[in-house]
């Protein structure tokens, strides 16, 4: 398997080779492979659709920067995807071929997606009709009944990290935040299957079980379908807050509603899968899945000819031309976010470690721990990174705060370096050719939404612009911008 030293040039392979791999370790190089479009870019990764050059055979090349992972603590996670991914095989999950690595990078040659991330499809389409959403939870269905039989907890489900293949069928990706509760077919047993769970994915779709520390069971994935079913019909997700503290508490009081659209199926269906015992969860009962897939909700649905029937529409994915990698920079300075002078020289930027029963947590000691700082760590490369971007600054501007975004629109989700000084201005750059591709015209109506730690709106009069940023600083982004909107409003 690959082998993460501290040895960036990754000579000093310290992990016995006990297991038996099916995607083994190849000697490939990236010359191997022509790369193509830039299919997505996750918080340690970035996937290339890529063309192997002498069987002209296509892959989704995740590529993750070994110093990246090391900085990040991501190394449990790049091992655990990869045992995962190798030992399981069921047409609704994304399949490994390959792995390679050279002195920067590991990669993984992945069965590549064509149709973008179902979170796409939902942004597109708002609300899906029930026949939609039925199909797409009917797939979503069986690959979970398949890991969950297999012993495999996802822990990170989300519309984000379910994709689309070219002719619309589902397959669940993502396994860095996995748990091994029985050993795998190659007999790997990853730790103490009594752990009790911890918060390790996204706040909107966590467990309430998960924030009270309680025993990591199947429930976990059953109640983020749970929220996936909700958010197909309703057009956002069921717990949705300003910050992850207050999505923490809807979570643990069950705080929803569902409108009048909902029918008495999908209703009955949301209503077993979030309910608060992770033990009469749908599916958790004694009669396992068959009593989840018999729930009318899916009365329509073929089981057993799902994979061969027709999914619904797609609407179409537009991605970006890759760049030349020879011009880009390491992943570790590209994905740095920087903050540059004034009130926020001071604040810190790192994401908060993994919080554990983060529902306990006072607000003013939520904030302490946002705001913990690391400044000293980075400060050698907040420079580099003020240089970088110093030549989008006007004259007397300063650089207030920069970070790597993607920027949502009309069809297609592009790579942006958000900029923001002091004047104040928002702009953004193509982070490898380093061109000034647009601004956000700055206004006092000007406002932010957060949708979660990495989503957020900056919704202008004429326009809104919809962004991720890749390390979850959206927070961040608000409390900036709206500092200089306070100071803009005061002197108007
Ligand atoms: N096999 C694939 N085919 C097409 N696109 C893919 C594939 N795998 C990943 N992607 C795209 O790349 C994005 C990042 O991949 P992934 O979520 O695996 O990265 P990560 O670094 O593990 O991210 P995260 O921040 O979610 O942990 C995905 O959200 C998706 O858009």
């Amino acid at each position: 398997m690959f082998s993460i030293s501290a040895d960036p040039a990754g000579n000093k392979d310290q992990t016995p080779r006990k297991f038996a791999f099916r995607a083994p370790q190849l000697p490939y190089t990236v010359n191997d492979f022509v790369f193509g479009k830039l299919l997505g870019v996750g918080s340690y990764s970035k996937v290339v659709r890529v063309k192997k050059k002498d069987t002209e055979e296509e892959f989704a090349l995740k590529i993750m920067d070994k110093r990246h992972i090391i900085k990040e603590n991501k190394v449990s996670h790049v091992k655990t995807e990869r045992l995962v991914l190798d030992q399981l095989c069921h047409p609704g999950l994304v399949r490994l071929f390959f792995t390679f690595q050279d002195a920067q990078s590991l990669y993984m040659g992945l069965e590549c997606c064509h149709g973008g991330e179902l979170f796409y499809q939902m942004m597109k389409k708002g609300r899906l009709s029930i026949d939609e959403a039925s199909f797409y939870i009917a797939e979503i269905v069986e690959a979970l009944e398949y890991i969950h039989g297999e012993g495999v907890i996802h822990r990170d489900l989300k519309p984000e990290n379910i994709l689309l293949t070219s002719d619309g069928h589902l397959k669940l990706a993502d396994f860095g935040s996995a748990k091994i509760m029985k050993p795998l077919p190659n007999g790997f047993i990853q730790n103490d299957p009594e752990e009790k769970t911890t918060f390790v994915g996204t706040a909107e779709y966590v467990s309430p079980e998960a924030l009270n520390g309680r025993p990591l069971t199947i429930g976990a994935d059953l109640w983020a379908l749970g929220c996936i079913v909700y958010q197909m019909l309703e057009g956002k997700p069921p717990f949705r807050a300003a910050s992850e503290y207050l999505t923490f508490q809807k979570v643990m009081a069950r705080d929803f509603v569902m409108q009048p659209h909902f029918t008495p199926e999908a209703r009955d269906l949301v209503n077993h899968l979030l309910d608060l015992d992770p033990e009469r969860r749908l599916a958790t009962g004694s009669m396992g899945y068959a009593a989840l897939k018999a729930h009318p909700f899916f009365s329509r649905v073929k089981w057993s000819q799902l994979r061969e029937s027709t999914p619904p529409k797609t609407a179409p994915l537009v991605l970006e031309e890759t760049e030349d990698e020879s011009e880009e920079e390491s992943l570790d300075s590209d994905w740095e976010l920087t903050q540059i002078g004034g009130k926020f020289a001071s604040m810190t930027i790192d994401r908060v470690p993994t919080v554990k029963s983060a529902y306990s947590l006072g607000e003013s000691e939520e904030a302490q721990l946002t705001t913990s700082t690391s400044r000293k760590k980075n400060s050698l490369l907040e420079e580099c990174q003020a240089e970088k971007w110093r030549r989008f600054l006007r004259m007397g501007e300063e650089l207030i705060a920069t970070s790597l975004v993607k920027k949502y629109g009309g069809l297609s989700v592009k790579r942006r370096q958000l900029l923001l000084t002091n004047k104040p201005r928002l702009s953004y750059v193509h982070p490898v050719k380093l061109v000034l591709k647009g601004e956000i015209p700055w206004s006092n109506e000007l406002y932010v939404q957060v949708e979660n730690d990495y989503k957020f709106t900056i919704c202008t009069p004429k326009r809104n612009y919809n962004l991720e940023d890749v390390k979850g600083k959206a927070h961040l982004w608000k409390e900036a911008i709206e500092h200089f909107l306070g100071e803009s409003k005061s002197l108007s």
